[in-house]
């Protein structure tokens, strides 16, 4: 035997899973395709973005160092004229730093590194001897030049660009500088600071000696960097953008580019994680936005599996009952819109037909009796288990044909059944529709009739008796038969019971001469009707 499965998928479950699955792997890689590829859009723009503002800042930084080196060289032109002249000397330093606000502090040195004039006048360097590096360098070069930075006389770390003094005989007579200082407010902070960032972007300016010339924590101008791949990439002259980790050990996205008119760089650069930052908010955005589409697909698959589910549903629950009499209509209401199920429907209609003819047949061959058509014992059983169920009292006649055996004898097998379909005939003809009528052995037969009393039923049973005595069956001629009568219910006794009560009656009649109906005394004693059978009861 097959063994019941307890199976708790079905058909909706399985599409659900199935469209759900599908729809959210296909949004999960879409989602993560998405967001790898506009990360790596991010970061190359990123990049790209750094690399184009390093190239600006590095031209403005180059234009405004090329225009101070200018004003220097005419300055320096006018002064190698009247460099006798202390006025003009004072007047020229003081024009050259206010009137371009190019210099935090302007200078006019002699060749022997003594200061002829300066601005502003507050320094008080007149008459002293500069002994700094960049005054040294200016000296030994006698050439235009961008110092190093150094610590000033008043102690600012500075850088100094300087133009030699030439006489008309191309003597030298010493220079004339312009001052920068890195830590305050000036030209070089006004060029830069602009592109420091809130968004975590900023720059810094280095020199060749990897010293920071500018950066947005001022406490780390002048300080010294190593190991920086940036640094010594813009150093050797390159121009590009690189990912690297800064010396606080973040992930910075650089553009980097050196200046042509001073051996320095300019870097430019962003934290990865800034970068990213906003590329997070969008996806959260997208998600969100999504959501909603996502829930109406989650409804609209579900509305959907339940519709292409509910009517191979409704014919699998049909299914198992395909022997209940109702089956038929309820396989026509299910509502099979879409070609599977339809043909399913239409096979499981004819199957359940065929199966429900061939059960009738088989149901009526195993409550017929074959000889006479009349039920047999299962029908009986059937039958009384119905009545005691509902209730309906009943009485029951147990006939048997007298000497049968001798008919059997005479006249052959085949007249005996004969003379059985004709009492048969006879029993069918002279109950009502409503008795039931059933072949219970070989010549015996048993005849149940609600509602009837006692009397009513012995009037039956002798109108029966009689009838079968009167009837010529040919070619055997009349036969008789005895009846034994019971009903219930009747004390407290079972149908079984009571079938013996009308059997043993009918023994009874027998016994006693045959050709008679005995009524079960018990059965009389239980009649209201006040019936009493004096005779039978007299032959007990
Ligand atoms: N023709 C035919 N005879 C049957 C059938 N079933 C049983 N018989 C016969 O019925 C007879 C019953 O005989 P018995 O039980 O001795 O009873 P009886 O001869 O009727 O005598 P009493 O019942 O005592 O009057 C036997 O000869 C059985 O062979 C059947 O289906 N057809």
């Amino acid at each position: 035997m097959l063994g019941r499965v307890n199976i708790n998928l079905d058909l909706k479950k399985l599409i659900l899973f199935l469209a759900i699955s599908v729809t959210v792997i296909t949004f999960l890689n879409g989602f993560y395709s998405s967001y790898q590829v506009q990360k790596q859009q991010l970061q190359s723009q990123t990049l790209k973005n750094h690399n184009a503002y390093a190239a600006k800042l590095v031209s403005a930084t180059d234009r405004f160092l090329l225009a101070a080196q200018q004003q220097l060289a005419y300055s320096a032109k006018i002064l190698a004229i009247q460099f006798n002249d202390a006025n003009t000397l004072a007047q020229e330093a003081q024009r050259l730093r206010l009137q371009t606000d190019s210099f935090n502090s302007t200078v006019v040195v002699d060749k022997n590194g003594v200061v002829l004039a300066h601005s502003p006048l507050s320094l008080k360097l007149k008459g002293q001897l500069l002994e700094s590096d960049g005054a040294k360098q200016a000296l030994a070069n006698k050439k235009p030049m961008i110092s190093e930075p150094y610590i000033s006389a008043v102690g600012n770390l500075v850088i100094v660009i300087s133009h030699p003094i030439f006489n008309s005989q191309g003597e030298y007579l010493g220079y004339i500088g312009g001052t920068l200082y890195l830590k305050q407010k000036g030209i070089l902070h006004d060029l830069l600071q602009v592109h420091f960032h809130k968004d975590g972007s900023y720059i810094y300016v280095i020199d060749k000696n990897r010293r920071l010339l500018y950066h947005p924590d001022v406490a780390r101008i002048g300080e010294q960097v190593f190991g920086n791949t940036v640094i010594e990439a813009v150093l050797r002259g390159e121009s590009g953008t690189r990912q690297l980790i800064n010396s606080q050990n973040i992930v910075m996205l650089a553009g980097y580019a050196p200046l042509k008119s001073a051996s320095w760089g300019i870097v430019t650069q962003r934290p990865l994680d800034a970068t990213f930052a906003p590329l997070d908010d969008l996806m959260m955005n997208v998600l969100y936005r999504t959501l909603p589409v996502g829930l109406a697909t989650f409804i609209f698959i579900w509305v959907l599996a339940r519709l292409i589910s509910k009517p191979l549903r409704q014919l699998a629950e049909t299914a198992k009952t395909l022997d209940n009499p109702s089956t038929s209509q309820q396989l026509k209401q299910v509502r099979s819109w879409y070609y599977e199920s339809s043909e399913l429907r239409l096979a499981m209609l004819k199957g359940v037909g065929l199966l429900q003819n061939q059960i009738g047949l088989l149901q009526h061959e195993a409550q017929t009796d074959p000889l006479t058509g009349l039920h047999n014992r299962r029908s009986l059983e059937l039958m009384l288990d119905q009545l005691t169920l509902q209730q309906t009292p009943f009485t029951v006649l147990a006939i048997d044909i007298d000497f049968f055996k001798r008919v059997n004898d005479e006249f052959g097998h085949d007249i005996g059944d004969i003379v059985l379909q004709s009492l048969a005939t006879i029993i069918v003809d002279v109950t009502r529709e409503n008795d039931f009528v059933a072949r219970t052995g070989g010549e015996e037969f048993i005849v149940i009739l609600p509602n009837i009393n006692a009397k009513s039923a012995y009037q039956l049973a002798e109108r029966l008796r009689m009838r079968v005595s009167e009837t010529i069956i040919e070619p055997v001629g009349s036969i008789n038969i005895s009846i034994g009568i019971s009903g219930w219910p009747l004390m407290q006794l079972s149908v079984e019971e009571i079938l013996k009560q009308a059997d043993q009656a009918l023994y009874k009649a027998k016994k006693t001469g045959r050709n008679r109906c005995i009524i079960d005394s018990q059965f009389i004693q239980s009649d209201d009707s006040q019936f009493i059978q004096s005779e039978l009861v007299e032959q007990e």
